[in-house]
């Protein structure tokens, strides 16, 4: 007998999992998951970017020894492939982030725990089997937010990432026409008790943003302050635009991840592949570059890698792998894009992550 838990038989592939979590999920959670801001062009644009690059296979290299591993901020993984901070993992399973935590250890994939998970931080850092990274939303009220920054530096938490691209929430157009609705920020079991007092509302014939809303949204000096607060490696997620990587080096971060928020924020923004490139050179080495956004394949992966990236998150795919088995999905879903990786390399003559680089891209010409 079928329990909640089983793979189905036919999946081959991370994208299998997506129609069956549409068939299992109610409508509005789907809508939430898989959609996107507006009319989802640069949703899309996450995966024709890499579908429009192609590789350059090699033959006959001795590829004996080699492997996987990297280190990250002080911690140690056997692949470089991590479960990207979403919030409210409870509508693909009962237990939430904690399932998605097993299915993340068996896979040995390192997870970011985002602030609107559906269960504490403590809790998860206590049952965690492979580091785990925080993700924090600057709240409005910043002295509640460096309490949460303590509580995560107190559970053991390696790495604080702080997601910069969502001042405001993006025009969820398909989440709004499938009446989903999210709950109140102090409602997210990590931001109990937080008091909230601008809300982007405007009545007919009043502006939007630059009412008050805009009073309390984090700006740069917040960077600045979270640096001297914490001795945490602080990692800002959702930079696109190589100046501002340069600002945030300037302000000593130790990490950028290249993101568009999986499309969810700003529309019509390119892919994160495309703005990859410009942000590894202006960072020069100087700290590692990490991406997320569209990531389906472990050629898309090997094609990150390729162009800078020293390691990548997948979103939606471990949702859906948690909405159809559960954590034995996540770990699916992890070990898909790690075993895929592992034979493109071969299939590149790249026998270590360092060995992956723009000659495995084919350069037309
Ligand atoms: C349902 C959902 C919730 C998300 N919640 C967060 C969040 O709480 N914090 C955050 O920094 N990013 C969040 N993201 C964005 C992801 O971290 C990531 O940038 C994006 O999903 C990557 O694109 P992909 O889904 O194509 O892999 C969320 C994404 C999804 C799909
Ligand atoms: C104003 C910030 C909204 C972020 C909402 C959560 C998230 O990151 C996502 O749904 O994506």
């Amino acid at each position: 007998m079928a329990t909640r838990y089983d793979i189905p038989s036919h999946i081959a592939s991370v994208t299998d999992y997506e129609p069956i979590a549409r068939e299992r999920l109610p409508a509005d959670a789907f809508a939430y998951i898989s959609g996107a801001a507006a009319d989802e062009l640069t949703l899309a644009r996450n995966r024709t970017a890499f579908d429009a690059l192609a590789l350059k296979s090699r033959v006959l290299a001795d590829l004996r020894g080699g492997g996987t591993a990297l280190s990250l901020f002080g911690c140690d993984f056997v692949h470089p492939i991590l479960v990207a901070p979403s919030g409210r993992h409870r509508l693909c399973d009962p237990h939430g982030e904690l399932a998605t935590l097993v299915g993340a250890g068996g896979a040995k994939a390192g997870m970011v725990v985002s602030t609107e998970a559906d269960i504490r931080l403590e809790e998860l850092a206590a049952a965690a089997t492979a580091p785990l990274w925080f993700q924090l939303y600057v709240q409005h009220d910043r002295a509640y937010t460096l309490d949460v920054v303590r509580r995560a530096e107190q559970a053991g938490y390696r790495a604080l990432v702080v997601t910069v691209d969502a001042p405001v929430h993006g025009l969820r157009n398909r989440e709004l026409r499938a009446g989903y609705r999210g709950p109140k920020l102090s409602e997210f079991a990590n931001l109990a008790g937080l008091h909230t007092t601008h809300f982007a509302h405007a009545d007919l014939g009043e502006s939007l943003m630059f009412g008050g809303y805009l009073e309390a949204v984090p700006v740069w000096e917040d960077i600045a302050r979270l640096r001297r607060a914490t001795k945490l490696p602080l990692i800002l997620k959702g930079i696109m635009a190589p100046e501002d990587a340069q600002r945030a080096l300037e302000l000593g971060v130790d990490g950028i991840i290249v993101s568009n928020h999986g499309g969810r924020v700003l529309d019509s923004q390119p892919a994160s592949i495309e703005a990859l490139p410009a942000v590894v050179r202006e960072v020069a080495g100087r700290v590692p570059v990490l991406m997320d956004g569209g990531i389906r394949r472990g050629t898309d992966v090997l094609k990150a890698l390729a162009l800078g990236a020293a390691a990548v998150l997948v979103g939606r795919p471990v949702l859906y792998g948690l909405a159809v088995a559960g954590p034995a999905g996540v770990a699916h879903v992890l070990h898909l894009l790690r075993c895929e990786l592992e034979i493109a390399m071969v299939l590149t003559g790249c026998r270590t992550l360092s060995d992956i680089g723009p000659q495995v891209l084919w350069q037309p010409g």
